[in-house]
């Protein structure tokens, strides 16, 4: 954001501001709530309860043994909307998640002035005829350009149209406060000339936003071609408590389902969790990620193991002159570890090993976003190795964005030696998924291309 939005961004004041927001309902209250939500799609005997979690809060538990790769339930969203990120097409339709025929961003936008881009289709149909009439009430400033913040509030403000189940369901998902969860509304509200003020709404968006950025889900999924990026609550799904190596995964099936494996077998009584962060983050990554999304440290088994399974996902190369032994964290429960050789022993300050890694992060991510494939195996074979171990898992993210590259588009024009260096990296994923005990995970299915 500029500095000149920001100081036209309104301060809206927050009637509470605490840690976590109350949850206005019990845990079986929860349980009902989730049933009516699942509606048809309820299985008739779930695998599944909902209980109070020792993890925390409340969580699912399998209520009898669960094979690996079983599916344990699916569920459509409760609320879901564009993302809005930048880096998306905005014309984008705001209902089907088409993209809008044209150019120009006026060929997008409702004609009726909502600021809201919708397709020909979806124009006259009640769900928009409702959006558009609340936004139109707020007036839009902006009327020639599709304007992301305003975008970005629109799933929030369905929660507007929710019928009394799901506003109680809504009000049943923890929320963690964050004053900053309010710039959000704060920048929605500089879009409008009459953006509502009064505090009983303001601490309504604000709850919402709470929720959506403790629970929600970003999917991206393919419609007719165009890469969409949408953000959804799920309320079962966001039930699910983080562990590093979960028991379940999930994947979308549309921009607006989603589907819950068992990634091994899980028995009866047993919490199911899954992961909110990548599986193959080193342990820093995954602690830092998980304290500014999700408020929480980590505690799980994998979270403990400097080596993570031997995987040595976070290890750097050792700087002392004529060593070039690994150097991971020695402890585990800080931000702010002291890092140890495995081979000299000698113990690095972690401001030191940070800016290696920052450095390796940097390098790395740079020729990602800048090369071509070839480019990136040449990169990866001969010039990683003299500043970053094959271990680390920048290193790791690389390879599989080769991966990915090469196997979503035109594969014919790769060389045998090119295929060779990309079934390599694959085994070499697939050795440390193993490693770190992740089962039948979204990323096993996904480069071994189970899920197209
Ligand atoms: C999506 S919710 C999970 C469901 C939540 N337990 C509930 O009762 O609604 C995410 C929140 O659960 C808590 N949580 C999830 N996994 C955790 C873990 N491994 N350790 C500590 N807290 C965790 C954190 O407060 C996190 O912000």
């Amino acid at each position: 954001m500029s500095q000149t939005e920001q100081e036209q961004t309104p301060k809206l004041q927050l009637q509470q501001p605490m840690q976590q927001m109350t949850i206005s309902a019990s845990t079986q209250e929860l349980a009902e709530l989730l049933d009516i939500h699942l509606g048809a799609l309820r299985p008739k005997e779930p695998a599944w309860r909902v209980a109070d979690s020792p993890i925390s809060g409340r969580g699912i538990f399998a209520s009898r043994d669960i094979e690996a790769g079983e599916e344990l339930f699916r569920e459509h969203t409760l609320l879901v909307g564009p993302t809005a990120h930048r880096s998306t097409n905005l014309r984008t339709c705001t209902l089907c998640y088409r993209l809008i025929p044209g150019t120009t961003d006026p060929e997008a936008l409702c004609p009726a002035g909502c600021g809201l881009p919708v397709c020909l289709a979806c124009r006259d149909s009640p769900r928009h005829e409702l959006e558009c009439k609340l936004f139109r009430k707020w007036r839009p400033l902006e009327q020639n350009r599709i304007e992301p913040r305003a975008l970005r509030i629109l799933s929030v403000v369905r929660c507007f149209f929710l019928d009394e189940p799901q506003r109680k369901l809504l009000y049943a998902m923890q929320a963690n406060a964050d004053r900053y969860y309010m710039k959000e509304v704060e920048r929605a509200a500089a879009c409008f000339e009459h953006f509502p003020r009064e505090q009983d709404m303001l601490d309504f968006f604000y709850r919402t936003v709470c929720a959506f950025n403790t629970n929600a889900f970003e999917s991206r999924s393919n419609v007719d071609g165009h890469e969409v990026l949408v953000r959804a609550l799920y309320p079962l799904a966001g039930l699910l408590n983080h562990q590093c190596t979960p028991n379940a995964a999930h994947h979308f099936k549309d921009g607006e389902t989603i589907v819950v494996c068992a990634t091994e077998r899980i028995s009866k009584g047993a919490e199911i969790t899954m992961s909110y962060a990548k599986l193959l983050w080193s342990t820093l990554a995954r602690k830092m990620f998980l304290g500014m999304t999700k408020h929480f440290m980590c505690q799980c088994v994998r979270c403990q193991d400097p080596t993570e399974n031997g995987t040595y996902l976070s290890a750097l190369f050792c700087r002392e002159q004529g060593c070039r032994g690994l150097v991971i964290p020695v402890q585990t429960r800080t931000l702010q570890p002291d890092w140890r050789c495995l081979t000299c022993e000698n113990v690095f300050p972690h401001a030191k090993m940070a800016r290696y890694q920052d450095f390796a992060l940097n390098t790395i991510n740079n020729r990602i976003n800048s090369c071509s494939v070839q480019d990136m195996i040449h990169f990866i074979n001969e010039l990683c190795p003299r500043f970053c171990p094959p271990s680390n898992y920048v290193l790791i993210e690389a390879k599989l964005n080769v991966i990915w590259r090469m196997t979503r588009f035109d594969r014919d024009q790769y060389t045998p030696e090119e295929m060779a260096h990309m079934d390599r990296y694959r085994e070499e994923v697939l050795a440390i998924l193993h490693k770190l005990g992740a089962g039948e995970c979204t990323l096993k299915k996904l480069i071994t291309e189970e899920i197209p």
